[in-house]
């Protein structure tokens, strides 16, 4: 566990070389010919995450296991942002289904108790592994398909939202949105150009300002996700869109996504130390640190 820290220092100063700076490794895993015995699966399995990797079909399977709300917090982020480091340099893997082993619960977004009572190291820590791990998933090769089988506010939509396709359970008890504004904070501007990518300047101004979590239906009316399925059928349905997906020329898609994304991802890279400022400025306002914890003792008393 000592080594978590020391892991995430190495991945957060190492620097990110996002999709838009890297070169595209195209067509990645040769098709199996037919009659060959089945390629093993390779597995590889943090104290977070479970990852699982179909050498058959090049689709990793990356589950959260983090209880008891898969929030995200610096360790998490650390072993999210490797597990997707070692998959987009494995010529194996073209594409990677994110999902959940909670009950429930696809990721209850960033650990709020990493920004309660830190000091200015640690936030400053904790918020470029937050932009390490936006910066591989939104910047990745692979085809990245996000099976929602859970609630997801704030920083869990985040991860959705960096998806190439998000399928959600049709359960209306599920919800997903980026709610910062209930806890008194705001959503930070490559957060907003995310929402904003998916759903439209409009609603992502609505959804932003009232900080709005989307039961899954209501997610689907507005684009938010693209897809409600029964939960039972969801890994299913995430495997068939993947197949879909990955039916495509590897470079051409790659191209496609990078000159899609790139403003966005470019416009975090070159203002990153600047945006880890803002954050520890802002997060160490003690009027936001009463409303996090005015938040806190909320989720407590909600479940006496
Ligand atoms: C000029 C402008 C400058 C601007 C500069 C901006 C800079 C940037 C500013 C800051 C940006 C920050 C961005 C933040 C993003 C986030 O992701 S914040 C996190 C938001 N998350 C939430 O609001 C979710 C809260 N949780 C819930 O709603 C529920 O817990 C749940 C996920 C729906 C699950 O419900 P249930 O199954 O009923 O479980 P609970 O009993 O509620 O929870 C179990 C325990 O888990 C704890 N917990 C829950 N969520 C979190 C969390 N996110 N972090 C830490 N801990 C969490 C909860 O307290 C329970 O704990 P115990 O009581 O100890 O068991």
């Amino acid at each position: 566990m000592a080594a978590a820290p020391i892991l995430a220092r190495r991945i957060a100063r190492s620097g990110v070389l996002p999709l838009c700076c890297r070169p595209p490794s195209w067509d990645r895993a040769p098709r199996q010919p037919p009659g060959l015995p089945l390629a093993p699966c390779r597995a590889f399995s943090n104290n977070k995450i479970q990852v699982e990797l179909d050498e058959s079909s090049g689709v990793a399977m990356m589950k959260f296991k983090s209880p008891p709300v898969n929030s995200l917090s610096l360790d998490f982020l650390t072993e999210f942002s490797i597990s997707l480091e070692k998959l987009e340099n494995d010529r194996a893997c073209r594409g990677v289904i994110i999902t959940s082993t909670i009950p429930k619960i696809f990721s209850s977004g960033l650990d709020i108790m990493e920004m309660c009572g830190k000091n200015v190291e640690h936030y400053g820590e904790f918020w470029r592994a937050v932009q390490e791990m936006w910066l591989r998933l939104y910047g990745s090769n692979m085809v990245t398909v996000a099976a929602v089988n859970g609630s997801s506010p704030a920083g869990g939509c985040l991860i959705a939202l960096s998806c190439d396709y998000r399928i959600m359970a049709e359960n209306p008890k599920f919800s997903i949105g980026l709610n910062e504004a209930q806890l008194g904070i705001v959503a930070p501007f490559w957060f907003k150009d995310t929402f904003v990518n998916v759903v439209g300047h409009r609603i992502a101004e609505r959804s932003l300002q009232l900080g709005s979590l989307h039961p899954a239906p209501e997610a689907l009316k507005l684009g938010l996700v693209d897809e409600l399925v029964p939960e039972e059928k969801l890994l299913e349905k995430a495997s068939a869109v993947m197949a879909r997906w990955l039916a495509l020329p590897d470079h051409a898609r790659q191209l496609t996504k990078s000159m899609m994304r790139k403003a966005v991802l470019d416009h975090l890279v070159a203002h990153r130390e600047e945006d880890i400022k803002n954050f520890i400025n802002f997060i160490s306002k003690e009027s936001i640190q009463k409303s996090l914890r005015m938040y806190m003792e909320m989720l407590k008393k909600k479940k006496s």
